[in-house]
């Protein structure tokens, strides 16, 4: 510019949705979802069966168009009130759960599917990509002719073979038996992040999400419960519905006194402004504490063995029942009396009626 002033560019995201809705004749699947993501950053999007996950995922790739609201995908609006960008124009990445290979394609076939036929470059990328999720001796293979983790790399190969902005992953892990499925995934991740590619992550599975996502965004009807970092929204729930979702919470009613909230096992300071409604401490198992010492507030009325852990369920004398992860070196039988608390320095998030109160009163 002639007059010396800098212009700072707004830096290109890979993806933006504005207020995107979709109705599949009176089901409102979508329900005005906002979302960012950022060059490089991985997103998890979860939640239950039917919130709106696919439909998401089916309007940023081109497979179904928005009755409202805005995609962008690397800076460019690819559907809009009168912009439409067909699904093979938008250069997004898909892996699907089933993999969706071409059986009749060989594995560098499949992978070069994508990559226009006469580009100089064609042969080297494909080779590129398959060092990548290192596959090149399986080049000449066919799809029924690999694994199913195989498959899966090969599929990951050929969405990231021309370059895409971002990777869509649909249920990509699904499919793989339970050990395979986290090697998988880590790879995956690590390969996304290698290439610095940006990739959205639909799963059912919120361990995976939280393992997967430098953000999660916990979807419910359509909308976004919440769309924070893994850390955020296990620590911080923005809901009763998150606080349970992304992990088993314990629900604690708690009384107003004095400036303190009272607990029927732990009493913290009220912030201020909390507002008016009924109040909850949020823990999670492992943050109860159990001491069979004394005479104790609670019974044990049931255990569960979890591998490492044991998960104890106490009811309290108000007849509430709560959980507590416990190593096993401690050993409780069922019917043993317990003081219960909270484990030292654990600072637990509050609901006002059921949602959390806004950031400003802490
Ligand atoms: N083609 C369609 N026709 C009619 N309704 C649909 C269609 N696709 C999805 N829906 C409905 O839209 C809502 C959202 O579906 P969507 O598949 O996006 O959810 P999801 O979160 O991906 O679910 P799941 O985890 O079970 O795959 C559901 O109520 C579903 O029944």
């Amino acid at each position: 510019m002639s007059d010396g002033m800098h212009v700072i560019s707004a830096p290109t995201f890979p993806l933006t949705l504005e207020s995107v809705v979709k109705d599949f004749g009176k089901t409102r699947a979508v329900d005005g979802i906002s979302l960012t993501v950022g060059p490089g950053e991985i997103v998890a999007m979860v939640g239950p069966s039917g919130c709106g996950k696919s439909t998401t995922l089916r309007m940023i790739a081109g497979l179904e168009r928005p009755d409202a609201g805005r995609v962008t995908l690397a800076g460019r609006c690819v559907a809009g009130p009168d912009v439409w960008v067909p699904a093979e124009r938008r250069g997004v990445g898909l892996v699907f759960q089933d993999h969706a290979l071409f059986p009749h394609l060989t594995v560098e076939n499949n992978v070069g599917f994508g990559l226009p036929r006469r580009s100089p470059d064609r042969t080297a990328r494909i080779r590129e990509v398959l060092d990548l999720v290192s596959l090149g001796p399986l080049a000449g293979r066919y799809p029924h002719e690999l694994s199913g983790g195989e498959q899966q790399r090969v599929a990951l190969a050929r969405a990231l073979a021309p370059r895409p902005p971002i990777v869509l992953l649909d249920e990509a892990f699904s499919s793989l038996d339970r050990g395979l499925r986290a090697q998988i995934r880590t790879d995956t991740v690590a390969i996304l992040r290698h290439t610095g590619t940006a990739a959205i992550l639909i799963t059912h599975d919120r361990d995976e999400a939280l393992a997967t996502g430098d953000r999660v965004v916990i979807l419910r009807g359509g909308r976004v419960e919440q769309d924070a970092s893994p850390d955020e929204a296990f620590h911080h729930p923005a809901t009763r519905f998150v606080a349970t979702f992304v992990g088993d919470a314990v629900f604690l009613p708690a009384e107003r006194d004095a400036g303190m909230l009272h607990s029927e096992i732990v009493e913290v300071v009220a912030p201020r402004g909390l507002g008016h409604g009924a109040v909850e401490i949020v823990a999670r198992p492992h943050e109860v504490t159990l001491d069979a010492g004394g005479p104790g507030k609670g019974e044990i009325t049931a255990l569960e063995f979890q591998g490492a852990f044991i998960l104890y369920t106490v009811t309290l004398k108000s007849g509430l029942t709560i959980r507590s992860l416990q190593p096993h070196e401690l050993r409780l039988e069922i019917g043993a009396r317990v003081s219960v608390g909270l484990a030292p320095g654990i600072t637990p998030s509050l609901l006002v009626d059921g949602v959390r109160p806004a950031p400003s009163v802490f």
